[in-house]
């Protein structure tokens, strides 16, 4: 319980319909969804607002890997290729990056939040018991109540495995891997996921000599296996040393040189710097959980309307309550718990049934993610081995995206493969995924199917233009039986 009684907590200025505790993708659109429904609120940050995505992550991940893209893509066009002839800019592409983490200062999204009517507290918010956040900021110490709603949205943090000497060793996190401001010489990169892929094809075509070490046997595990092959290659082609099935035993840093990292198979590793990309913690360990009964250990449970098992007043959404580790997602359980608490605030019954609105169903079925890797791969809903295992009777269907008309005429040589997964009890796509140059925008055709369930038979009247690549989708549909 709090320890002003809420009449006297109700007049305080530091009395808001809803409390935000962190101002990353999720928590700014939670904040802006609540009060879009007519509620206060207060938006807490201790860094930066906008949260990784915007400074270290998304963003400057995307800037770094666009330009390589754009040369490749030149490159595989014997015209354009002749006037490609020279290198990177790499000073341009990291002031491009630069602008696109808005140099690391949020004056812009402070002014966008505030004009949305968001009140941004700064400091470091944790829970105080029921419905109470404290906030320890430079100015000192402030105690928010909730009249309604409290909602988690801290995100999560780099891991960095317990390897005898790696910390030590001040690794780079994705936080340095997506800021940092000179090319290192050598990068050895720690991990074979989306981060260490997208990363190691960036810094690579920036002219960093890669290695990467990878524990397991693939890359991209969670994807289709097609996926980790074709990136594998991808990386091969590109120069980057991948090692597939190696752990790092030990590393050691040479002072504020190059660190050498030592291996269970094979020769030691010694690189000017060291990204270490073995996946995220949710953000929950120290944010006062424990002062409401719940262990900071275990996994946030979330309903469908994001609202934390057991409570009628606290929601976690984006990457703290761990269901997908995307920004678009979390974004997506933003605007369902927003609208939820909205909506209860006013008594509103909410209707948390499947696909209802305030219901972030996608979260289990159909979440879409693009990897920005050369060949990209854009997926969305079920890998046929989920789906399998989930019980259902499903149908694989494969095509080359190459002999496609569109693709052609993209890229000389064009690889790349689509995959529709089908559940051949009810006839709709449960799963896509392609992978090849620049197929993350034909991703979204792809999302609709699923989410809307559309029969393959009506599906058959959705008519790709010629020629684009998007007549893969005829061409899955005929390899189908169509
Ligand atoms: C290198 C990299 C590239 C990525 N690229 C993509 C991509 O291309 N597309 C995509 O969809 N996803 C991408 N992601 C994932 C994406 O960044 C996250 O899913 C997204 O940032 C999660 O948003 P969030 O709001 O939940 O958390 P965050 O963005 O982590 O924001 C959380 C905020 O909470 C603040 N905070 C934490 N604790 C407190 C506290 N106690 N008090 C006050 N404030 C606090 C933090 O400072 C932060 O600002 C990438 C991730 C990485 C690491
Ligand atoms: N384009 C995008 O949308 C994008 C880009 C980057 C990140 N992300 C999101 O961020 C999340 C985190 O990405 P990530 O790459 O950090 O995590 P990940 O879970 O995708 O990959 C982690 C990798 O590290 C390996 N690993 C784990 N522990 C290890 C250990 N102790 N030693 C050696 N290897 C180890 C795993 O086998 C795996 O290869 C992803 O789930 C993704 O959703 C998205």
């Amino acid at each position: 319980m709090t320890d002003q009684s809420p009449e006297t907590a109700a007049d305080s200025p530091d009395t808001f319909d809803v409390v935000v505790v962190g101002a990353g993708p999720a928590g700014e659109n939670a904040a802006a969804r609540a009060v879009r429904g007519g509620l206060t609120a207060a938006l807490v940050e201790h860094e930066l607002v906008g949260g990784e995505c915007s400074y270290w992550a998304c963003m400057p991940s995307k800037a770094l890997l666009r330009d390589p893209e754009a040369l490749a893509a030149a490159r595989r066009l014997p015209g354009a290729a002749a006037a490609a002839t020279g290198e990177l800019d790499v000073a341009a592409v990291l002031a491009r990056r630069d602008s696109f983490a808005s140099d690391w200062k949020d004056d812009g999204q402070v002014s966008w939040a505030e004009g949305a009517g968001i009140s941004v507290v700064r400091g470091k918010g944790a829970l105080e018991g029921e419905r109470t956040v404290r906030v320890e900021g430079a100015e000192g110490t402030r105690t928010l109540h909730a009249r309604h709603a409290v909602v988690l949205a801290t995100g999560s943090t780099a891991v960095v495995p317990p390897v005898p000497g790696l910390r030590e060793a001040s690794p780079w996190t994705s936080r340095e891997g997506t800021s940092a401001k000179e090319v290192p010489p050598t990068l050895a990169v720690i991990g074979g996921g989306v981060v260490a892929c997208e990363l190691a094809t960036a810094w690579n075509a920036l002219g960093s000599q890669v290695t990467m070490l990878v524990r397991d046997e693939t890359l991209l595990g969670r994807y289709e296996p097609f996926a980790g092959e074709l990136v594998l290659r991808g990386l091969r082609e590109a120069g980057v040393d991948v090692r597939l099935g190696v752990n790092v035993t030990s590393a050691a840093r040479d002072g504020d040189g190059p660190t050498t990292l030592q291996l269970d198979a094979g020769e030691p590793v010694t690189a000017a710097a060291v990204l270490v990309a073995t996946g995220r913690r949710a953000r929950r360990y120290d944010v006062g959980v424990e002062t409401v009964g719940l262990d900071p250990e275990a996994p946030l449970q979330v309903d469908d309307t994001l609202r934390v098992t057991g409570f009628d007043w606290l929601y976690a959404v984006g990457d703290v309550n761990g269901r997908n580790l995307l920004t678009h997602m979390g974004k997506y359980q933003a605007r369902a718990a927003g609208d939820a608490i909205a909506a209860r605030a006013r008594g509103t019954q909410v209707d948390g049934s499947p696909w209802a609105a305030t219901s972030a169903t996608a979260d289990a079925v159909a979440v879409p993610g693009v990897v920005f890797t050369d060949p990209e791969v854009a997926s969305v809903g079920l890998t046929a081995a989920e789906a399998q295992s989930r019980g259902l009777d499903v149908r694989v269907v494969d095509y080359e995206i190459g002999n496609v008309a569109g693709a052609s005429l993209l890229a000389d040589g064009y690889t790349g493969t689509a995959r529709a997964v089908v559940d051949e009890q009810r006839k709709v796509l449960v799963g896509v995924t392609f992978v090849g140059p620049g197929v993350g925008d034909l991703l979204h055709a792809a999302t609709i199917a699923v989410v809307g369930e559309v029969p393959l038979e009506r599906l058959w009247h959705a008519v790709p233009s010629y020629p684009t690549v998007s007549e893969i989708w005829l061409r899955l549909l005929e390899a189908y039986g169509l």
